[in-house]
């Protein structure tokens, strides 16, 4: 049995976790480069949680600058097993206003800018990505939002780009008319990386404008998210409070096998395998590679 350790990634407007319980910070090394942040380790109600501010303190990160790789490595080596991303986004659908919590489903990647694998030449590793999101994990929150009278949409896809730039009302109306619901500039690729590293992954995604497509609506600016943010903050501060109070101390196994991705990825012999990279996998990939 492996104890249940929750991991929270603050985005936009969200750079601390005040309901944390004896907590203290920690500096983690990671071959992977430079993490966003300290990790905040504490516990909420005697369950293990673990913070990273996403853009750290005083948002000093823009979404291309973050080390996806690191943030997810030193997370793994805190000994995350359940990982949820609070992210604010735009959104592409009417009854998505500004407020609206989504609990995405979905995950369609426009970056390009990004180191998406911890995997490469010398050890090559293809793990499923059709069911992103974790639905255990998922549920959770929904029962914990249902708790705490937080009304949550179930299900939608965030479609996640590059930026730092908004959209252009062409790309907004593509977006909309191709049917997703949301969009923001970093859950990718932290969801990949997060299931190489066989953490389970969920994003509460926190709508905090109407990105530029909406006739009724000004094209969307850094004031009206930061405004709409304050407001949003308070609640998922609240949900995560009652999710861990609630979570199970035992992990529960992924029904889309996120915390066993590895087990049928790996690809590369043993002997054309760059030992090089197998020490940097040895956080992530240690279970599988026997390291
Ligand atoms: C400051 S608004 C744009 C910014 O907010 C979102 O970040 P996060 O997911 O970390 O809340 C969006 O993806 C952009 O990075
Ligand atoms: N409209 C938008 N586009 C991209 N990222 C966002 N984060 C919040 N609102 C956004």
């Amino acid at each position: 049995m492996t104890k249940s350790v929750l991991g929270i990634i603050g985005g936009s407007g969200i750079y601390d976790l005040p309901g944390l319980q004896n907590v203290r910070e920690e500096r983690i090394d990671s071959p992977w480069g430079e993490p966003s942040g300290p990790l905040r380790i504490g516990d909420i109600g005697g369950l293990p949680v673990v913070f990273l501010s996403r853009h750290d303190k005083g948002h000093r990160l823009s979404p291309s600058d973050i080390n996806y790789r690191a943030n997810i490595d030193i997370l793994k080596r805190a000994g995350v097993t359940d990982l949820v991303s609070l992210s604010a986004c735009g959104s592409f659908k009417e009854e998505l206003p500004p407020g609206t919590f989504v609990l995405v489903d979905q995950f369609v990647d426009r970056t390009h800018l990004r180191q998406t694998s911890f995997f490469g030449k010398g050890c090559v590793a293809h793990v499923s990505m059709a069911h992103p999101v974790s639905p255990r994990l998922k549920h959770r929150l929904d029962e914990a939002a249902g708790k705490e009278r937080i009304p949550v949409v179930r299900g939608g896809t965030y479609v996640c780009i590059e930026g730092p730039q908004f959209s252009t009302y062409a790309e907004s109306m593509t977006y909309k008319t191709l049917g997703y619901s949301v969009i923001g500039m970093t859950n990718m690729p932290e969801a990949k990386l997060a299931r190489e590293a066989e953490i389970c992954y969920a994003t509460v995604a926190m709508v905090t404008d109407f990105d530029c497509w909406h006739p009724e609506h000004d094209a969307v600016t850094v004031a009206d998210i930061v405004g709409v943010m304050q407001d949003n903050s308070e609640r998922a501060k609240r949900l995560v409070a009652r999710l861990a109070a609630d979570f199970p101390r035992e992990h529960e196994r992924c029904p889309v096998g996120s915390d066993r991705a590895l087990d049928t990825a790996l690809i590369t012999a043993p002997e054309a395998r760059d030992p090089e990279l197998l020490k940097k996998l040895e956080a992530v990939a240690g279970r599988v590679l026997g390291r």
